[in-house]
């Protein structure tokens, strides 16, 4: 495969197929969007599907959680012409932080933080997040968002895979994501069929 192509025929979610499967086991997330960032169509068809829902939203603020969404996150605050926040995992921030210990889809137990004197009262922030498996990541993100009385306009992920926590999010925010709802059974199955035809 030719990661840098850019097809002529671009049908929605045509990107999803540059997203490799894991090959290295069960400790690992399934797979790999990111290297769907490294297609200059991909990653701006990619941010235009996530920005869609919200055109009619203001946004004073994107906010991206450690470590994928920040590459999202900066892309679209910069499409957006906003700032940037960084949730950080911890340990990483020298300065006064808030934090908010979580559980992702690895079953370990983690913590997040946000510094202290960004966010205000009715500041309007997009969260982004490369992906939403189990949910626990972007919710310890909404929680130190909102913690500081900031207001989450909604959340951008590639994907939401339809968990629990995934049909939280949808249930109680406005939310985008890139995949054609043919494709939602494949993610929830966590196979792609792309991945018959994938090699690197
Ligand atoms: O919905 P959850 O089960 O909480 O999982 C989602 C999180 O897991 C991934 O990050 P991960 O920490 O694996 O990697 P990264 O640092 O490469 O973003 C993903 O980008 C989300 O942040
Ligand atoms: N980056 C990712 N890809 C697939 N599944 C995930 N679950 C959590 N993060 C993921």
């Amino acid at each position: 495969m030719n990661t840098l192509a850019i097809p002529m025929e671009r049908e929605k979610g045509w990107y999803l197929s540059l997203m490799a499967p894991n090959t290295k086991g069960p400790t690992y997330a399934w797979l790999d969007p990111s290297r769907l960032y490294c297609n200059s169509q991909a990653l701006s068809d990619c941010v235009k599907d996530l920005l869609c829902p919200f055109q009619n939203e203001a946004i004073d603020l994107v906010a991206g959680v450690d470590a994928m969404g920040f590459i999202l996150g900066s892309a679209i605050a910069t499409t957006l012409g906003k700032g940037f926040l960084a949730i950080r995992k911890v340990g990483h921030l020298c300065i006064q932080t808030e934090s908010q210990p979580y559980t992702d889809y690895s079953g370990n137990e983690k913590m997040m933080e946000i510094c202290q004197d960004v966010l205000r009262p009715g500041l309007r922030v997009l969260i982004v997040d490369q992906w939403i498996e189990t949910g626990g990541t972007i919710k310890a993100a909404i929680k130190l968002v909102e913690r500081q009385g900031a207001v989450v306009v909604g959340v951008a992920t590639v994907a939401i895979e339809n968990s629990e926590g995934g049909k939280w999010i949808k249930e109680k925010y406005k939310y985008s994501h890139c995949i054609p709802e043919e494709l939602q059974s494949q993610i929830d199955k966590q196979y792609l069929d792309s991945f018959k035809s994938f090699n690197n």
